[in-house]
């Protein structure tokens, strides 16, 4: 259990709600000290009804300890109040750090390491509810401390043996419970993988994604068999460390009782002597019962703030991870391009232990021109685009703005100066009108620019003629506060028409220095994609773009055409001019173009 985590855990939770935390403190104070109010106050009055009773006396004690029952009683649910309350605002400021931290990272790498994305998951689920832990248990270690430290100075009263008798009493517990403690926490560590892959197959098999393919494949049964592999493996790790406390709770509580009750016979004989007066008899029956408790539980509230430092150094890693590509500390502005971006040998592989996508690719993207990559599947074509865009740094060689090397740049401005349509662009479940505005949230408060891009991308018809238009919610997975009155209103967009969705995203900056198209329109009927493209023409004129597409007719006027194959350029040119190599180029051009050539009149027939 690391103090620095832990230390980190406690200033999050005082920036969160200092105040509370400082009403949660008194509490506990109170908490802590009111059994041992009660007990005490408890043995005075039965001590002095045992003798002759003064009245004035007998009020005065009977009210206290009416007191300290009323603050017994109050205590707890005022204890649950501000430690909700608390760990309410401590939970909401640790997820905005995390979010924000995530945010920041500049680039793609860690979202694609597993390891990485295992400790994300660990502090998304549970690191950001740790502090709150740290400080429940941290409390509760106070709490029980001052019951059991209250409760041996009260019986030092009665002579040491009997203090050293209570506290034995609690041995057994409190052997118990470090035992049973620990193999809890292997037991959580343990179950940790298989819980998230339970977590893993029940979304898949519930989401509306997986639902289409896992009906018609018959594939449910599969998932859901190996789920419930996976929860068969964490009941069973639960139940042997339940067995095994019950065994050992059950024997050690006999004991326990063993021991309380020699101690109870000890202090009758001594009371009947009289060596010990009633009172003190009381109290020694409400001081092995608390002590008990209280020595138990400060085992618990230890172990539970040790699981809660071991989450919580999951999210401290996270939030301390720092950017995952360098940034120089004084970042170059990004001036508008004006000669074009260029790649100068290029080479890059994913990780050191595999292949190489590119290798040593020369390629420049003039600022004015439209430059289109060709290659079969896996070529590397998308792996550019995300060099471009700065999503990973080159291995080797580098990828220069105007001459700049963009390592040098401020990653922001870059973005800002780019946009790009992605062939995987993300279907939002948000109103169609955030949908669009994702490209540029500035034009939220802008309608008309959201509208322009969506009639670039030929998308606009079809939102103008949804339920609630614009802000028609995209998804029926939830509906909005505005759709309470008819939750029917989201809708289901077509594969097509999410992508021109996603082009007009790309197309709501007017003017980016860099237009990106990976693959835009492999979705759209051949009417729409040859309405699209003529679009995209007009909107690329004059600016640098970047176009990927399977479908050669598309590229066809593209100013410079090149074919990447092996990670390298094998081949450049325009359309005539690779037409006329008679290449790789050539030879897929004309297999598409008697494809098309073949089927048509197949399909007339
Ligand atoms: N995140 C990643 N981690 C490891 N390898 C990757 C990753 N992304 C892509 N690759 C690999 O890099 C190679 C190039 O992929 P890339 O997506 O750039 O190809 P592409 O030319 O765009 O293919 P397609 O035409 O199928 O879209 C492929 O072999 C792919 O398996």
């Amino acid at each position: 259990m690391s103090p620095r985590v832990i230390g980190r855990a406690l200033t999050l939770a005082r920036h969160a709600a200092a105040a509370h935390i400082a009403g949660y403190l008194a509490l506990s104070v109170l908490g802590g000290l009111a059994p041992l109010a009660v007990a005490w106050l408890g043995k005075l009055v039965i001590d002095r009804l045992a003798g002759p009773v003064r009245w004035l006396d007998m009020v005065g004690l009977t009210v206290a300890l009416a007191g300290a029952g009323v603050a017994a009683a109050v205590v707890p649910p005022a204890v649950r109040y501000v430690r909700a309350e608390s760990d309410r605002r401590v939970n909401l400021l640790a997820v905005e750090h995390l979010y924000a931290s995530v945010d920041r990272f500049v680039g793609l790498r860690r979202f694609e390491d597993p390891a990485f994305l295992d400790r994300l998951q660990i502090a998304r689920a549970s690191g950001v509810n740790s502090p709150g832990m740290v400080v429940d248990g941290g409390l509760g270690v106070l709490r029980s401390l001052l019951t059991v430290v209250g409760f041996a100075g009260a019986l030092l009263v009665l002579g040491p043996g009997v203090t050293a008798a209570v506290l034995l009493s609690a041995a057994p517990a409190l052997a118990a419970e470090i035992a049973l403690s620990r193999r809890r926490a292997a037991v959580v560590a343990e179950v940790g993988q298989a819980e998230r892959r339970e977590m893993f197959y029940s979304t898949l098999l519930t989401s509306p994604q997986a639902a289409k393919e896992l009906r018609l494949f018959g594939a449910g049964p599969y998932l859901w068999r190996r789920m419930l592999a996976e929860i068969r493996t964490i009941d069973g790790a639960h139940r042997r460390i339940d067995r095994r406390e019950l065994v050992l709770q059950g024997g050690l509580a006999v004991l326990g009782a063993a021991v309380a009750g020699a101690l109870l016979l000890w202090t009758v004989r001594a009371a009947a002597a009289g060596a010990l007066t009633i009172g003190d008899v009381a109290l020694v029956v409400a001081a092995v019962g608390s002590v008990q408790a209280a020595l138990a539980g400060l085992v618990t509230e230890i172990v539970a703030v040790h699981q809660a430092a071991l989450l919580f150094e999951h999210y401290v890693r996270v939030v301390d991870a720092g950017p995952d590509l360098p940034v120089r500390r004084t970042p170059l502005p990004v001036a508008p391009l004006r000669r074009g971006v260029e790649f100068r040998d290029v080479w890059f592989r994913y990780a050191p232990d595999q292949p190489w996508v590119l290798r040593g690719v020369d390629l420049v993207l003039p600022a004015d021109g439209c430059t289109a990559v060709v290659g079969l599947n896996g070529a590397g074509k998308t792996t550019l685009v995300k060099l471009l865009c700065r999503l990973y740094d080159p291995t080797r060689g580098a990828v220069l703005w105007d001459g700049v090397d963009l390592r040098d740049l401020d990653p922001a401005q870059l973005r800002r100066r780019i946009r790009a349509v992605f062939q995987d662009a993300v279907p939002y479940d948000l109103t169609a009108r955030e949908n669009i505005a994702i490209g540029d949230l500035t034009a939220l408060e802008h309608p008309g620019r959201i509208e322009a891009a969506a009639r670039r991308a030929g998308v606009h018809d079809v939102l103008d003629r949804l339920p609630n238009g614009y802000d028609t919610l995209l998804t029926r997975l939830f509906f909005s506060e505005d759709d309470r009155a008819d939750p029917s209103t989201g809708v289901v967009l077509s594969g097509g028409q999410w992508q021109r969705l996603a082009i007009a995203r790309g197309l709501l900056l007017e003017q980016p220095d860099l237009l990106v198209l990976d693959e835009p329109s492999s979705a759209l009927d051949a009417e729409a994609e040859h309405e699209v493209h003529t679009r995209l023409r007009e909107h690329r004129q004059g600016r640098a773009s970047l176009l990927i597409s399977h479908r050669l007719g598309v590229l066809r006027e593209a100013d410079l055409i090149v074919v990447l194959a092996d990670g390298r350029i094998a081949e450049r040119g325009t359309h005539d001019e690779l037409l006329a190599r008679d290449d790789a180029y050539a030879r897929l051009f004309h297999l598409q173009a008697s494809g098309y050539r073949t089927a048509l009149p197949e399909q007339v027939a």
